[in-house]
């Protein structure tokens, strides 16, 4: 499946670098992911979208008929509080959402900051502890159904090696794969998370 790695709220038009949801539809795509760390500013590049706008995109883009792959996830400042603070960040980028999240066509991407393309990836448990506190939040804020039924990838630094031992926690769900996606290892990563939830 191809996805866009943004687009805009506003269709067809000129807004250069913005792709409309109604292109993505003509050419048959299915599904647009928003709200990558890097669109949010991260990396010292201009942040291009905010929880707000995100929130905005994501309606449109839903109310189209697109699927969405949604990203979130905190900078290294913020892991060093702990997870408390971690949760109460992904609380904030989730708050504008939580009524528009519908398990059958929003995945979830947890992509901490520190660990995308870096070669530090989150330790299982410290993923699962997110991903839960994700969970915990979408049950309490959106509904316990879309809770349990939503898709929650885990990404940054995701790679053959790293794959079998976070496929193995229960609330990661699957994973957002950049730089091993793009190595014969990637092979590797999509069988490990499918006999872990095959099990
Ligand atoms: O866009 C890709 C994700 O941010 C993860 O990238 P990575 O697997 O290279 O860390």
């Amino acid at each position: 499946m191809v996805t866009p790695q943004n687009c805009n709220f506003k269709g067809c038009g000129a807004f250069t670098g913005e792709m409309a949801v109604e292109q993505m539809k003509d050419m048959g795509l299915k599904c647009v992911l928003m709200g990558h760390s890097e669109r949010r500013g991260e990396f010292g590049i201009f942040p291009m979208d905010d929880n707000s706008t995100l929130a905005t995109k994501l309606k449109y883009a839903l109310d189209a008929g697109l699927q969405v792959v949604f990203c979130i996830g905190e900078p290294l400042s913020i892991r060093e509080k702990g997870l408390d603070a971690v949760v109460a960040e992904m609380d904030v980028q989730l708050t504008q959402i939580y009524g528009l999240l519908d398990a059958a066509k929003v995945v979830i991407a947890y992509e901490p900051v520190w660990a995308i393309g870096t070669g530090v990836t989150a330790s299982p448990q410290d993923a699962q502890d997110t991903h839960a506190g994700i969970r915990k939040l979408i049950a309490e804020k959106a509904s316990p159904e879309v809770a349990e039924g939503i898709r929650i990838q885990y990404g940054g630094s995701a790679n053959a090696k790293n794959a079998p031992e976070l496929s193995a926690m229960p609330d990661i769900d699957g994973f957002l794969v950049g730089g091993a996606s793009l190595k014969p290892e990637f092979k590797e990563i999509v069988a490990a998370i499918s006999k872990a939830k095959a099990a």
